[in-house]
This record gives C-alpha cells, structure tokens and sequence, in this order.
C-alpha cells in the first residue's frame, strides 16, 4: 500500500504551470529522490504535499486519506514532516529547546498544570526533555544541547532541522536539499545520518538535493522533474543513463 501518492497533481501560478501532471507513490519506508534543474518545481511539490499551496488539479493522499483540502497541522498530524531550503530554527532558542518546541503538540498538561507546575507538568517536561536529548544524541548533538541555535554551524544547523521534523514522530520526511551549503565531510556524515534515521525510525523519505553523489549514493529511486513535469523514474543507474535527464541537465 502507498504511503504518499499524488494523482495528476498540478498547479499554476497565473500563467505558470509550476508542476503539471505529476504522479508520485511511495511506499512505507522508501527513500526516493526528486531531482530536477533550478525552478523544476521541486519546492512547490514540497509545499503542496504539505498544504503550503492547493492544487489546482489532481489529488494528494496520506495512506488513502486525500489531504487536498487539509491544513498544514492536519497534515502533519497525518504523519508528514518537512525541512527548508533556508533553515528554519528560533535562532535565540538553545538547541534542545527547539527540538523541545518540536515535541510540544504532543504534550498532555493544560496550562494550569503548567503555570503551577504541578505534578503532571514535571513528568511530561522531563519525558521532553529526555526525549528530545535522545533525538539530539542520534545526530552526535547532545552535547551541543545548551548551545544557542544561532551559533551552530551551518551543517549543524541543517542537523537540528532534521531532529525538529523528527519530533512529530513523520511517517515520511521531506528534506528539502539538506546538504545545501555544507562541505563534503559533512555531506558525508550526513548521508549516513539520513539512512541510519530511515532505518531506525522505519519512515520514508523524500529527498530533494542537488548533490548528485548524495542523491545517488543512498536513494533507492528517483523521479526527475523538469519544467514541473516529471520526465523519468527509476532506480538511480537507469536515472544516470537517461537521455533526456541528462539533456535537462545540461539545458540542451
Ligand atoms: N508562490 C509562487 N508564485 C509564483 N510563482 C511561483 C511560486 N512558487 C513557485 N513559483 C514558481 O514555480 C516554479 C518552480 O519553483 P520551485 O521553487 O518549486 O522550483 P525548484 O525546483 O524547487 O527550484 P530550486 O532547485 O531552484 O529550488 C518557478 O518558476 C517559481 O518561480
């Protein structure tokens, strides 16, 4: 059964047709690429598949369930969980309260409880805050856990946006280009990091990167978007082979 699956999904932007006729599936625990040149329509699928934007055309579902109509916490409720192009953290915040503020929706005290700190609240703040540690501590962060955000490298940075998706406990995570401005090592570490967090947690991924190696290196498939279009799928070596990828590519 499909986890993710899009119908002919489509929209436009007054005369632009940012993504036109797309159908994706994927499957519990699938790591899938969405490659394509700059202004494919690789973000725009990202927000539609969030609630960002409504199609104009087609369906969107989350295990059979159409989210079309659904907004964005519904859909995150749903199990869907997503990172930015441009980092999106409350930089004045330590590292462990982001990751904190993640897990927040999942808390069961009322703010009476809270502001008298009663018993309840005491328990479910150190659940969080062990939970939230333990996230940390899969991304080699939880030293860095009283550290301001802000401070944090770039890659780290990247890193913490990854742990705050995870905290809404996603049945898939979108990554949008998550080794946008890191150097190799780091790209390295964390495709690693990618396919130890899918293996550990048991999600799907979708990841949009324009690191070849990267995308290549761990993806299982591929769908290739050009002009909001999807003009190939498949296992990345056929994907690497392809003429019109690579045409695209090279903007011939
Ligand atoms: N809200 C919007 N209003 C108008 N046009 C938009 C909007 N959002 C996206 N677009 C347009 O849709 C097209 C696809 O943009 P999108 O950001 O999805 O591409 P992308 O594949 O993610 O590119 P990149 O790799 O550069 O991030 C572009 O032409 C963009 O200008």
């Amino acid at each position: 059964m499909s986890l993710l699956k899009t119908t002919d999904l489509g929209i436009s932007f007054g005369g632009l047709r940012a993504v036109d006729d797309v159908n994706i599936e994927i499957k519990e625990g699938e790591l899938i690429g969405l490659i394509g040149p700059n202004g494919a329509g690789k973000t725009t699928i990202f927000n539609l598949l969030t609630g960002v934007y409504k199609p104009t055309d087609g369906d969107i579902s989350i295990n059979q369930i159409s989210i079309n109509k659904k907004t964005t916490p519904q859909i995150v409720a749903l199990g869907v969980a997503r990172t930015f192009q441009n980092i999106r953290l409350f930089k004045e915040l330590s590292v462990l309260d982001n990751v904190k503020l993640a897990f927040n929706n999942s808390m069961n005290y009322n703010t009476f409880e809270a502001i008298f700190r009663l018993p309840r609240f005491w328990k479910e703040e150190k659940e969080v805050t062990d939970n939230a540690l333990d996230l940390l501590d899969i991304f080699d962060m939880a030293e860095m856990a009283n550290i301001t955000a802000g401070n944090l490298s770039y890659g780290q940075q990247r890193k913490l946006e990854i742990a705050r998706a995870l905290a809404t406990n996603p049945k898939l995570l979108l990554l949008d280009e998550p080794a946008a401005g890191m150097n190799p090592n780091e790209t390295k570490e964390l495709m690693n990091t990618i396919s130890f967090i899918r293996n550990k947690f048991k999600i799907a991924i979708l990841l949009i990167e324009h690191d070849m190696d990267l995308v290549m290196g761990i993806c299982e498939r591929l769908y290739v978007l050009n002009f909001g279009r999807i003009i190939a799928s498949g296992l990345p070596d056929e994907i690497q082979n392809n003429k019109e990828v690579i045409a695209a590519y090279l903007g011939e």
